[in-house]
């Protein structure tokens, strides 16, 4: 176990499932606390819908600065069709883009391993999925979902930016971490029809051939792409693309995985102060009734202990824990399983203690 650590943590639970979710997440906080004799303050704070309703706005400049202040942030989820008027200017996704944005975390790191036990939860075949092991790169403060916006009642318009900067840094940092894995880096883009894209392609070309050349890179079309990550999803390693596509694709790379409920995601800039947070959104149809599966969540809270706070060995029993469990059938009903969103939390706490004893 490593050196003890004080570190202040942002907690933002959110809507929907988001609650639920965090629940777990700062239980399972509370046992890794105890158990390497760590001391995490949580700092709660709203976002989103909640946080309309209380305070007016999906960002209040106090969780903000809460955020600004903290090691790490921890988000569940935002959204639901209580805010969702088609009319409404005030909606609740636009707290968690002005959070990215306000942290500066430009690359969005999303994670996909099927797990063995896990493969009849997909709807590919187990041979399709024995070795898949892939990270999407996504870029998260720039491109379609920041551009200028006009929404007139007989046309509307959304405006994708991307300046070279902006390519190159994220493009940076997939191909870091392509070369501390297995050394193949592939760019999604639309380059035979977007402008955006063909800039990303000479510049993730340029900084290839200029910083990256010991890797395999590749370039790949989103369209085919949506296909290739079903039909070889073992050929790919590290995927860098622009923050629509990322996205998307990601929500389909979780069929890989078997469960939108297993996707954990680390949002990073230049420093150490990351947003954790699962890929999936607040889940209306299930929120309220303990269904949520929270193994994404505590996922992303590993990925906090690593990423953030430097606790390699806390991080690696979590997963462990949350790996045994799952493989032990400990799961919500989304995986087959029969336990509450609680009782897999439990479980997985139940089981952190004794891998760390
Ligand atoms: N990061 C965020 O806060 C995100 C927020 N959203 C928002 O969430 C709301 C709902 O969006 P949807 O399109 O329904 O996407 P969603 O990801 O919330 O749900 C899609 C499907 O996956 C299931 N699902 C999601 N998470 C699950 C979990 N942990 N355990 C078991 N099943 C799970 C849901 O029940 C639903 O059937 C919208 O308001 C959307 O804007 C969507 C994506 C990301
Ligand atoms: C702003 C979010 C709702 C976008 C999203 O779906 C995501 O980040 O996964
Ligand atoms: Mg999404």
């Amino acid at each position: 176990m490593q050196a003890k650590r004080v570190a202040t943590i942002a907690i933002l639970a959110g809507d929907g499932i988001g609650p639920e979710i965090m629940a777990e997440a700062e239980a399972a906080l509370g046992e890794i606390a105890a158990v390497g004799g760590h001391r995490f303050d949580l700092v709660r704070r709203p976002i989103g819908g909640a946080a309309i309703d209380a305070l007016g706005c999906p960002l209040p400049s106090e969780t903000l600065t809460t955020c600004r202040q903290a090691d790490a942030v921890l988000l569940g989820a935002v959204g639901g069709p209580r805010w969702d008027k088609v009319d409404s200017k005030i909606r609740p996704e636009q707290g968690l883009l002005g959070l990215r944005s306000g942290l500066g975390l430009f690359a969005n790191l999303r994670p996909v391993t099927p797990h063995p036990a896990l493969f009849g939860a997909s709807p590919l075949k187990p041979e399709k999925l024995e070795g898949v092991d892939l990270v999407v790169v996504r870029e998260l403060t720039g491109g379609l979902y920041f551009g200028r916006k006009l929404e007139l009642p007989d046309q509307a318009e959304d405006v994708c930016t991307y300046t070279v900067a902006e390519i190159e840094r994220v493009v940076r940092r997939a191909g870091d971490l392509a070369r501390a894995r297995r050394g193949k880096l592939t760019l999604v883009d639309k380059a035979n029809v977007l402008a955006t894209s063909r800039l990303w392609r000479r510049v993730a070309e340029d900084l290839v051939r200029r910083e990256y050349a010991d890797l395999d890179y590749e370039v790949v079309l989103v369209d085919a792409m949506a296909m290739h990550l079903l039909s070889r999803p073992t050929d790919f390693d590290v995927i860098v693309t622009e923050n629509l596509f990322g996205d998307i694709l990601t929500d389909e790379a979780a069929m890989l995985a078997g469960s939108m409920g297993l996707l954990p995601s680390a949002s990073l800039g230049e420093g150490s102060r990351g947003l954790f947070e699962p890929i999936h959104g607040s889940a209306p149809d299930i929120a309220g009734q303990q269904l949520a599966n929270p193994m994404a969540m505590l996922l992303s809270v590993a990925m906090m202990l690593r990423l953030s706070l430097g606790l390699d060995d806390e991080a690696g029993l979590l997963e462990q824990a949350v790996w045994d469990c799952v493989s032990e059938g400990q799961v919500t009903r989304d995986l087959g399983g029969s336990l509450s969103t609680g009782e897999a939390g439990a479980a997985v706490r139940s089981r952190l203690s004794q891998v760390a004893a």
